[in-house]
């Protein structure tokens, strides 16, 4: 069992200075002027009450994401740019495993634009690499990287809409997991992946 590393109040501090991170990204990329310094206004009076009273925070739901001590005796936080609460880099993701498919689900906004309206198709990559190695991981005992990963884009990938994410594993032959997955945006499929993960040889 691992052991936390700091308050739960510091963690909810944390998590909440995170959701204001993300919320001035989206901000930053469709307000400009009064609009702009009214948002940017009302993140800093809120950062500043969570400072000062912590009551003020929710506390009702434990963090997502606080630090810990990992077996090996490391402090460890998850730093994940798709699932960690704490990285205003990631954007807030459900993952379930049903059976051997891996779903997960999650709606994008500007930060994440690249045409007008769609998503980056750099970042749909990234969705569907991180969806295809929780889909390796949960058949293997060892841990495994990305050697190959092949996107197809069908369609737009529409910013501001839920997107289902599904992977699952194709084909295992020794250190080789392969597999495929796609995105959904209600039911049309927008992009398509298929990759090679590969766990590193055992040490001799
Ligand atoms: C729940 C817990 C949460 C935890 C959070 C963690 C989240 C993490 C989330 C992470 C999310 C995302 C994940 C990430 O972001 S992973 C990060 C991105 N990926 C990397 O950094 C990996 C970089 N590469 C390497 O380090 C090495 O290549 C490794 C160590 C993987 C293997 O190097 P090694 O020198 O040992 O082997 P090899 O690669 O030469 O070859 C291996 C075998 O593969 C065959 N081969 C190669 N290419 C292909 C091909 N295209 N089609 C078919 N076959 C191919 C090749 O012929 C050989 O076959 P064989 O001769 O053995 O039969």
């Amino acid at each position: 069992m691992s052991d936390l590393v700091e308050s739960r109040a510091d963690s909810t501090l944390a998590e909440f200075t995170a959701d204001v991170c993300r919320r001035l990204a989206s901000g930053l990329l469709d307000r400009t002027g009064d609009d702009l310094r009214d948002l940017v206004a009302q993140e800093v009076d809120g950062l500043r009450a969570a400072l000062s009273d912590p009551s003020f925070l929710d506390t009702a739901d434990a963090p997502s994401d606080p630090p810990f001590v990992s077996p090996k005796g490391y402090t460890t936080i998850n730093t994940n740019p798709v699932t960690s609460r704490r990285n205003p880099l990631a954007p807030l993701v459900t993952i379930e495993h049903d059976g051997d498919v891996v779903e997960m689900t999650t709606t994008l906004s500007l930060p994440y634009q690249g045409p007008r309206g769609r998503v980056h198709g750099g970042y749909a990559a990234v969705l569907l690499d991180h969806v295809l190695w929780h889909a390796v991981r949960s058949r293997l005992d060892s841990v495994s990287f990305t050697r190959s990963l092949t996107i197809t884009y069908e369609q737009a990938l529409p910013i501001g809409t839920e997107l289902t994410m599904t992977g699952r594993v194709t084909e295992i032959d020794g250190r080789k997991t392969f597999a495929a997955g796609e995105i959904k945006a209600g039911d049309v499929v927008c992009v398509r992946g298929e990759g090679l993960w590969v766990s590193p040889r055992p040490r001799t």
